[in-house]
């Protein structure tokens, strides 16, 4: 099978015998009828002042022509626009409309499209619809217009996929990354980096094809620097795939540390609003309570939890066990304690407990309005009294980014959010890297680095070359995979599905 589509590469052009071989696997036009041409609702379901009805196919001009008199929408230009009334089959004006005009290949899907800008009743929206489909078109699929802008090759997989990121996008940092994916992003680099390992891949079956004669057509040396590059660069990719996503979905910044130590005043405070119950009354805090926080385009997820100690009651046993789960699951861990009554060493100790290597973790050393030299009642900080202690919280402030700040005054409030904003800073997308914030590509990416591991291993040991041919095809496979130059039914199906209609 393969040899056979080897053989057929080396007959046409070049690079194309990955994309023959998936064409033959995995028919991935059978699935969808590109023929029909489609109808659906481009702007929100509801009421609103306008709402626009797009039409995408070979026949949307001629349909759309059927039910509009003002002017022959087969004979004006593409990229125009034209006001006249919509009729129905008894001739009665379902509205006055503005239809754009997008003749094929110059448009979203490369197919003609028409756009029907109408009132935005749903009465109107809904009977446009039906009209259309009357006259020959059938309602779409969810994200139907950009899979055929893919199949038809206006994009690639991870553009259209970064077409939905564009739409779900709610901050600054999110739009930028879906925009640079749309734009591109990292897929372009990997397609060049795809095509030379298939130069690589091919030259490799032709030695193959000479069986017993020992022949090297491929450069074995060349081959280990090429795939040194690709190793190189599909690492920088993955790493960054935990700021890609928490910037995609949120950070996750868990506020624990223990009962009273002030974690629900600090979210308050964070999120300016009175957003958790704040009590003296250690364990007030029973359930995770979120909140949403933009700093500088980056949204992060606040999350306050319950006081961890040892629990007094069930519920509250429950509650410490949730904490413990949010801290696992979070990028970032806010350690919060009073810095008057809890001793440096117990703070060490939590954070021992707490800390896991993946984790960022920020320590807010709280209630600074309270006067650092005595306590509560008015008796002297032993803590700072004390050298040997004085010189663990030294230690401590060395080791893990510290702020001091009253959660009650508001005081030192920006300094959190700046170190917060620092550990995930959006520079790194300002530069237009490339960054991956698809988990879906981070898993094709982390199987392309296994197989290409396993290339570069079997060039060191020198093993044949149809081990390595092997190899490389599974590599060429899960890079093709991003891009969807190797797609199947199944991946097309689960993208799409998750669009609306419409887009
Ligand atoms: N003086 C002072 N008191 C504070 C500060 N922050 C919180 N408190 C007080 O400390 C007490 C506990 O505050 P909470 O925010 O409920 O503490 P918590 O960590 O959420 O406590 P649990 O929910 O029980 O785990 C309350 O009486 C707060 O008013 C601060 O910066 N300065
Ligand atoms: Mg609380």
């Amino acid at each position: 099978m393969y040899i056979y589509n080897f053989k057929f590469y080396l007959a046409t052009s070049d690079s194309e015998i990955f994309s023959v071989n998936c064409y033959i696997n995995h028919p991935v036009y059978n699935f969808i009828d590109l023929q029909d041409t489609i109808v659906a609702l481009a702007t929100p379901a509801g009421s609103g002042a306008i709402g626009i009805v797009r039409l995408s196919g070979t026949h949307a001009i001629s349909i759309a022509n059927e039910v509009f008199s003002a002017k022959n929408l087969e004979e004006v230009d593409s990229h125009t626009i034209h006001l006249g009334y919509i009729r129905n089959e008894q001739q009665k004006i379902i509205d006055q409309a503005l239809v754009s005009v997008f003749k094929m290949p110059h448009s979203y899907t490369k197919e003609n499209v028409i756009e029907v800008s109408c009132h935005g009743s749903r009465y109107i929206q809904q009977q446009l619809i039906e009209l259309f489909i009357r006259k020959g078109a059938r309602i779409a699929r969810e994200g139907e217009f950009t899979l055929r802008a893919f199949l038809n090759g206006q994009m690639d997989l991870s553009q259209a996929e970064a077409v939905a990121d564009l739409i779900a996008a709610e901050s600054e940092s999110a739009h930028q990354i879906a925009l640079s994916q749309m734009r591109g992003g990292f897929s372009d680099e990997i397609k060049n980096l795809r095509d030379e390992l298939i130069h690589f891949a091919s030259l490799i079956e032709l030695e193959l094809d000479f069986g017993e004669e020992d022949v090297e057509f491929a450069n074995r040396n060349d081959l280990k620097d090429l795939v040194a590059k690709i190793l190189t660069i599909i690492k920088r990719l993955l790493d960054s795939f935990q700021l890609g996503n928490a910037i995609k979905h949120g950070v996750n910044t868990v506020l624990a540390g223990r009962p009273n130590a002030g974690k629900s005043t600090l979210l308050n405070a964070l999120l300016n609003e009175e957003r958790a119950i704040v009590s003296d009354i250690a364990g007030t805090t029973r359930d995770t309570i979120e909140g949403i926080l933009n700093i500088q385009g980056v949204q992060y997820r606040l999350i306050d939890t319950a006081g961890i100690r040892e629990a007094t009651d069930q519920i509250e046993a429950i509650g410490v066990q949730k904490t413990m789960e949010q801290v696992a699951k979070s990028s970032i861990l806010v350690y919060v304690y009073d810095r008057n009554s809890l001793s440096p060493i117990e703070v060490q100790a939590d954070l021992q407990k707490l800390d896991n290597e993946k984790m960022n973790i920020i320590v807010v050393a709280n209630k600074t309005d309270i006067y650092n030299n005595q306590q509560d009642d008015g008796r002297p900080n032993p803590f700072i009294e004390d050298r040997q202690l004085f010189a663990i919280t030294q230690a401590l402030e060395k080791q893990y980014i510290t702020v001091h700040l009253s959660a009650k005054d508001k005081t030192q409030i920006d300094q959190l959010k700046k170190q917060l904003f620092e550990l995930f800073s959006s520079n790194e997308i300002n530069q237009d890297n490339s960054i991956v914030s698809n988990s879906r590509h981070y898993e094709a990416l982390k199987s392309a680095l296994e197989s290409l591991d396993a290339v570069m291993h079997g060039l060191e040991v020198g093993i044949s070359g149809d081990f390595l041919a092997m190899d490389i095809r599974h590599a060429l496979n899960y890079l093709g995979e991003i891009t969807g130059q190797i797609s199947t039914d199944d991946l097309l199906g689960n993208i799409f599905s998750s669009f609306c209609i419409g887009k």
